[in-house]
């Protein structure tokens, strides 16, 4: 496969995971800038494939190059990756700033001017003011916007959104839908994002990738994809 040359943002190269009976395994590249709507069934391995890319998964085989560097024996805090998860990403001891605060320097150790990128970041998300209160305080909506201020102040190139939605209601899906729009094109960030809903696909994604047991069966712009009446898993997906 030629695609290291193209300078990709990711390239997992012929990784394979083997978790006992179960294999997964994934090639597949991802352009710098783009936003990738990784889907398929339950259990087909998008949770995984994040994983591999975030360095919390090492592959049994194969190479994970991001930036056009070999990181398959990279830590995960020394990749250029932020990771926002469904549920689960603050810390329920510190205050929102503090959270946001860790992106910066997780020995907290702030200046003025960090206190300055903090109070920058919470204002994007539409959270200014909300600096001393603590999360168990904050609706599921806050949280997950606390979560991207805490990610938009670590300016890492790549983002990984696990389901970040999934706990919103529609109103809310919208407004964090339209911050991950407003982050790529100003920051160029390339954003991997599962979701199981077509509408999210539609919205944000200018690729997708769609899994079946643990492998790839399709990888295509979000136009041609949009279109497909094939595979039956796809058409499902897309409410055809
Ligand atoms: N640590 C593990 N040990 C054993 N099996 C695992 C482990 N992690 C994942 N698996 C298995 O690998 C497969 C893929 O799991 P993964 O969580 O990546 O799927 P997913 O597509 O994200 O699913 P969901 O949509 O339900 O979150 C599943 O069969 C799962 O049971």
């Amino acid at each position: 496969m030629t695609v290291e040359n193209d300078n990709p943002a990711i390239f997992l190269d012929s990784v394979r995971v083997d978790f006992g009976k179960t294999r997964l395994s994934f090639t597949c590249a991802f352009q710098r800038g783009e936003i990738v709507a990784v889907t398929g069934a339950s259990g087909s391995g998008k949770s995984t494939l994040l994983n591999i890319v975030a360095g919390f998964e090492r592959p049994d085989r194969g190479r994970v190059v991001i930036l056009g560097r070999d990181m398959t024996d990279t830590a995960p805090g020394e990749r250029p990756v932020s990771v926002i998860f469904q549920d689960h990403n603050l810390f329920t001891h510190l205050d929102v700033g503090t959270n946001v605060g860790l992106g910066i320097d997780p020995g907290l150790k702030l200046d003025v001017a960090d206190k300055a990128r903090i109070a920058a970041a919470l204002l994007r998300v539409g959270l200014d003011g909300f600096a001393k209160r603590m999360p168990a305080t904050l609706s599921g909506g806050e949280r997950q916007r606390i979560a991207l201020a805490r990610a938009l102040v670590r300016r890492r190139p790549i983002l990984l959104l696990d389901e970040p939605f999934a706990a919103l209601d529609p109103a809310l899906r919208t407004g964090m839908g339209a911050l991950i729009l407003d982050l790529r094109r100003n920051e160029e960030v390339t954003i991997l994002l599962v979701t199981h809903h077509p509408e999210d696909v539609r919205r944000l994604a200018d690729s997708v990738v769609f899994l079946e047991q643990g492998a790839i069966i399709v990888q295509e712009p979000k136009v041609a994809f949009l279109e497909r009446a094939a595979p039956a898993e796809i058409a499902r997906f897309l409410e055809k």
